[in-house]
């Protein structure tokens, strides 16, 4: 968007300066800096953004597109055209939006350019659905994509050629070059994505290479192809042949149809069936692709689904799966040390809330304790980090990716581990887990075994024998749940002085040869972070490092961290707000759900209480965040109370949920630096329905923080219409604008009005009737009998890389809501 700034002062007609005056004063006070007018731009482009994001990507960039281009008065005049049809357009859903966006797609369409001899690029129509059906999904970095690839767009106009028919695009080149291939980041966003698009792409059964086509003119030369090279991902790259007119570009493409298959239609999905209805949901690796190959079979003659094990083969195409094991949902073990049979078995226990406690609370243990010292700590000056003189086995250099960062406290996989037999206590080589911030060692007992254990650090070694050979070691070992002790330890040391065990370190003279590189490592660190960089990887930083952080304002549970309080949204209920400043790419913590299949949720939960308010879709499996009733777990003194539930959404919001190493391990992650007092919002996903959000019954007050039974509890029926909502509720805001903790606040609000989605339900049911084994085949037989309805699944079809999601349907109408009263 353009942010030219002009001197002129604007009128505002009644309604509008209505409309935008409490989104002004909304965004300000998020966006300290900006002026009124930066403020009403971004305003308008969000809503404008909001309204056509459905649509396909090329329809959407070309209007954002000339949003950008037109002045602030024609922007004004169509927010208030917009004001006509609806009175709040940023929040509209249903039948209001259509017309919505088919008047600023009208009003918003694309001029014509002159492209005669131009660089184009030919996008085929379905790469706009694989487009949208990625920026649906896609959440790691949702944002900077889709701005990435809008400042792109922006650049170049599209037209719809018939003959071809392919979308045109013209990308003006040298703007392209000056605003996108400079600025890294972005850069890195749009190459994501179109890897995404790939991936997809491939995944629905298109070629990709089928899909888009760089042409080039030769008085474009060398320059531009090398650009263009670069920018788009392998696969795509910019042939000579294209350079030259090529007379077969008059020929109308043929693109291949996608599959047409359900979300759930896949192998690891068969396996994890055929596991779930196993006893203790384990079996020998042969029944197993025995049961999936066969709930496949049936499934295929139900449905008239193409079978999911295919080739000559489908046993062995069964057996890669196991083998490769992508979403981690198998755990192998042989129940007899001698025998060659594998056993595989569900890496969660379905449905046990104990048991996702125990795991939830593991996690947030090994967080505080690993990860927030070298996130919150400060680093001290350079002269005080030492070098104990250790080995750090780690595969030093950038892992910069968060995902693929390795665990430290055993060796990374593609290091030396290799060479090296495996754990002779977690009988592991090492694994992939979101702590990376440990280092660790392996050494070779007399026996010849092998032990991990982690780096002492200054602050647990207080004389550090300068010998390391004689250095006492201490052994913690993840697999064997390093502390159990369910209150997480936030103190470091007291947890390692705890865990040591008398091993000696054997670590031999190579020490004193890595000392130097590692001691320019340390230097190289220091400087990016002190530099504020970050993209400082963290997860290459040895123990040494933590001797260089300040640590004495390291937060130590997540009450110093984040708090519940009414939310800055109208009517959104509670919100999440940072307690403190918190650093960009901090794990905050996890969102905690009890993991069950689909199936199982829509059967047990879907229609009870709230319960798919605060579930999320985690790849295979649904995480319930409610107990027996579809409450949310909000008392401090219940089973479990996880703050992050309590998160509300924004597109644009400053937190990410991200996938742990471990199975149905969400990590709620910071996007950005968050300033002290911030709500917290995330992206919940495509899959959400948000139809009777904002309403004015849904500012339900929840109570969390040290509630207590005696409470009053009081029914209001308050009925606000949605325009004075609005208003009142920022101005209730802004009078509590010191915004207190709900900790001991009278705070009421009003019923949530909720509306069944008739769609989203029969979606629901087909995939239930398919994926629930205990069903009677008629059941099936019945659901997915038309076409129709086999589709309609499809339309939920997702990449796995991109699911985790809120699944949020409403519940059933309820007569009445409780509401916290004193
Ligand atoms: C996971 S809960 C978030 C916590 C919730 N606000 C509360 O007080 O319990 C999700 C629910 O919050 C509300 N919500 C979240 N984001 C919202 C938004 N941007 N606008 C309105 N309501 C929102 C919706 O009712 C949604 O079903």
């Amino acid at each position: 968007m353009s942010g030219n700034s002009r001197k002129k002062k604007v009128e505002l007609s009644g309604t509008l300066k209505q409309w935008l005056e409490p989104r002004i004063r909304l965004k300000l006070r998020h966006q300290k800096g900006l002026t009124n007018e930066q403020a009403r731009v971004d305003i308008i482009k969000d809503t404008c953004i909001k309204i056509l994001s459905p649509l396909p990507l090329n329809v959407f960039a070309s209007a954002i597109s000339r949003l950008a281009q037109i002045d602030e008065m024609d922007r004004l005049y169509l927010i208030e055209r917009l004001l006509n049809i609806t009175p709040n357009p940023d929040m509209v859903t249903g039948e209001r939006a259509n017309d919505l966006r088919e008047f600023l797609v009208a009003t918003l369409s694309p001029s014509n350019a002159d492209a005669n001899g131009a660089t184009t690029i030919e996008v085929a129509p379905p790469l706009m659905d694989v487009a949208k059906s990625v920026l649906q999904q896609s959440h790691r970095d949702w944002i900077g994509t889709r701005e990435a690839l809008s400042t792109f767009l922006k650049e170049c106009t599209a037209k719809f050629n018939s003959e071809k028919n392919v979308y045109m695009v013209y990308p003006h080149l040298s703007d392209i070059s000056r605003k996108l291939f400079l600025e890294k980041e972005q850069r890195t966003g749009v190459e994501y994505f179109f890897a995404c698009i790939q991936n997809v792409a491939d995944s629905m059964g298109y070629k990709f290479k089928d899909l888009i086509k760089i042409d080039v003119p030769p008085r474009e030369g060398e320059k531009v192809k090398k650009l263009m090279n670069e920018f788009f991902p392998k696969g795509i790259r910019v042939e000579d042949d294209d350079c030259i007119n090529d007379p077969n570009n008059n020929v109308k493409r043929r693109i291949r149809p996608p599959l047409l298959r359900p979300r759930w239609h896949n192998q690891q999905h068969m396996m994890l069936l055929a596991l779930q209805n196993s006893p203790d949901y384990t079996l020998a690796r042969g029944d197993l692709i025995d049961a999936a190959i066969s709930l496949d079979e049936k499934l295929s003659a139900v449905t008239g689904l193409p079978r999911c094990f295919t080739g000559q083969t489908p046993r062995n195409s069964a057996s890669a799966c196991l083998t490769t094991n992508a979403d981690k949902y198998f755990t192998v073990f042989k129940k007899d040390p001698n025998s060659h049979t594998n056993y595989y078995k569900l890496s969660f226990i379905p449905n046990d809330l104990d048991d996702a406690i125990k795991h939830y609370r593991r996690w947030m243990n090994d967080i505080i304790e690993h990860d927030w010292p070298l996130c919150f700590g400060k680093p001290k000056k350079l002269k005080t980090v030492q070098n104990s003189g250790h080995i750090v086995m780690l595969s030093v250099g950038a892992v910069s990716n968060p995902l693929h960062s390795r665990c430290r406290r055993c060796v990374a996989e593609s290091s030396c581990d290799t060479k090296l037999p495996a754990c002779g206590k977690c009988k592991s080589r090492g694994h992939l887990c979101i702590y990376p911030f440990r280092a660790g060692v392996y050494e070779k007992t007399e026996r010849g075994k092998v032990k991990c254990s982690t780096l002492p650090t200054s602050q647990t070694n207080p004389n550090p024998n300068p010998n390391p050979n004689q250095n006492q070691n201490q052994n913690q070992n993840p697999h064997q749940n390093p502390n159990p002790n369910p209150n997480p330890n936030p103190n470091p040391n007291q947890n390692q002085n705890q865990n040591q065990n008398g091993v000696i370190d054997t670590r031999p003279a190579t020490a004193t040869r890595n000392k130097k590189k590692l001691q320019q490592q340390i230097v190289e660190q220091q400087k990016r972070m002190e530099s504020g960089d970050p993209d400082a990887c963290r997860a290459s930083l040895p123990d040494e490092i933590l001797d260089g952080l300040d640590l004495s304002n390291v937060p130590k549970s997540l009450d110093d961290v984040v708090e519940v309080r009414l939310s800055t949204i109208p009517n959104a209920g509670n919100g999440l707000f940072a307690k403190r400043n918190l650093p960009i790419g901090t794990p905050l913590g996890f969102y905690f759900g009890v993991p069950m299949m689909e199936d199982e949720f829509d059967e047990r939960k879907d229609k009870v209480g709230k319960a798919s308010h605060y579930s999320m879709r985690y790849k295979h499996t649904i995480l319930d965040a409610t107990d027996e009733k579809g409450e949310p777990f909000t008392k401090r003194d219940g089973p479990i109370f996880c703050p992050f539930h309590f998160m509300n959404e924004d597109p644009f919001g400053n937190m990410v949920f991200l996938e742990g190493s471990e199975v149905n391990q969400v990590i709620c992650w910071t996007k950005r630096d968050i300033k002290k007092g911030e709500e917290l919002f995330v992206y919940y996903g495509g899959d959400v329905d948000r139809e009777h959000w904002g309403q004015a019954e849904n500012s339900e007050q929840v109570n969390c923080v040290g509630d207590s039974e005696e409470e009053e509890i009081e029914f209001s029926d308050e009925n606000v219409t949605d325009e004075d909502e609005d208003e009142e509720s920022i101005d209730k805001y802004e009078e509590n604008s010191n915004a207190k903790n709900i900790d001991g606040n009278k705070i009421t609000g009003k019923k949530r009005r909720t509306t069944p989605n008739k769609n989203q339900r029969s979606k629901k049911r087909t995939k239930r009737a398919v994926s629930n084994k205990r069903k009677k085949s008629q059941v099936i037989e019945s659901e997915f009998g038309s076409e129709e309805s086999i589709e309609e699944a499809a339309a939920d079809d997702e990449s796995m890389d991109y699911n985790i999601n809120m699944y949020d349907t409403p519940p059933p109408p309820k007569k009445k809501k409780a509401v916290k009263k004193r």
